[in-house]
């Protein structure tokens, strides 16, 4: 059910940094065990009786030959070695991978290019434009700061009929990416004081967030997503916009833990920086570019973050993103 929210109003759901968590596959309808495997999700758009525009049939079709699951499992599981590296002990605690859902390069210009990602963009926006996202907020300690032109939406896992593409990618991830990732024993930051422990994500929690920044100069301050030990362990921020007009600002800044700079060497949306005093003298940083269909991973609790100024006044320019963050095994409400 869409929950209409007044813009400008404070939402009781998820504020900046801190997120109600979610659990995917328990927190649904009754009937929605069933209707998560793809062949019962085709059937449940055909068996609904709302009644269906052509532009749903089309993607109703394209899911059914295409299988977004196929596409995210076989890229997750191509990516294997590098998410390895990237969050492993001797990595730079991220990974970026462009084109997370295409073909390594686009297709002849007469067919569409990046269309799982632009499919989520108009479904996000289509949100936008129904009135239900609120106003994005920060805390410093207590205090809560309402970011600048920076609006929020959180999908609570039932929008099937307004954000199709949106759910599907969020129920591939969480299938897909926790086995994954529990699979490669990584161990997680501990006091020297504790026994080491290794990453251990639950299959089923997470929380999300729907984001998008109007121009404006809107910025997000260098932090880390969850610093309050909440059980947030991996975001993943997917950028749903297309091109991305350079010069206008909008870079994710990312600053590496030690151990070297990963696999975006030479990745086109990327850039390095060796820091200047104002990013705090000698240090590194990596630029990228929210251009649509790149996926950044990284671990909540490690990688220091920021968001650049941008000054995309354009609506069709206007950054947009949907964040993931899986969390720990045991760390969703009513989990066991
Ligand atoms: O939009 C981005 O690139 C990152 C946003 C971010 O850091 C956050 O939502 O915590
Ligand atoms: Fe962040």
């Amino acid at each position: 059910m869409l929950r209409k929210r007044a813009r400008g109003g404070v939402s009781s759901q998820l504020v900046y940094g801190r997120p109600v968590l979610a659990s995917f596959f328990s927190s649904s309808s009754s009937s929605s065990s069933s209707s998560f495997s793809s062949s019962s999700f085709s059937s449940s758009f055909s068996s609904s009786s709302t009644p269906r525009n052509e532009a749903d049939e089309a993607r109703r079709t394209f899911f059914a030959q295409l299988g977004f699951g196929n596409v995210v499992a076989a890229r997750l599981q191509a990516e294997k070695e590098a998410i390895k590296h990237g969050l492993g002990p001797s990595g730079p605690g991220y990974v970026i991978l462009p084109r997370f859902l295409s073909p390594p390069s686009p297709p002849p210009s007469s067919l569409p290019d990046r269309r799982l990602c632009r499919d989520m963009r108009q479904e996000a926006s289509g949100l936008f434009q129904a009135g239900v996202f609120y106003p994005s907020f920060a805390y410093r300690g207590d205090e809560r700061l309402e970011k600048k032109n920076v609006w929020n939406f959180e999908l609570d896992g039932h929008e099937w009929d307004y954000a199709p593409s949106l759910l599907m990618y969020t129920r591939e991830i969480l299938l897909h990416l926790p086995p994954l990732l529990n699979s490669l024993s990584l161990p997680l930051p501990v006091p020297p004081s504790r026994p080491p422990s290794l990453l251990r994500l639950s299959p089923r929690g997470y929380a999300n967030k729907i984001a998008v920044s109007t121009g404006g100069g809107s910025h997000f301050l260098r932090h880390t997503d969850n610093n309050n030990g909440d059980s947030r362990k991996v975001t993943l921020v997917y950028y749903l916009n297309s091109e991305w007009p350079s010069g206008n600002g909008g870079q994710l800044r990312l600053y590496p833990r030690s151990g070297g700079y990963g696999q975006e060497e030479g990745s086109k949306n990327t850039s390095r920086g060796e820091g200047t005093e104002a990013d705090g003298g000698e240090e590194g940083y990596v630029d990228v570019w929210p251009e649509g269909d790149t996926l950044v991973m990284f671990l909540s609790e490690e990688l220091e973050h920021e968001v650049l100024p941008n000054w995309n006044e354009e609506e069709k320019d206007h950054r947009w993103t949907y964040t993931l963050w899986l969390v720990e095994e045991g760390g969703c409400e009513g989990e066991s």
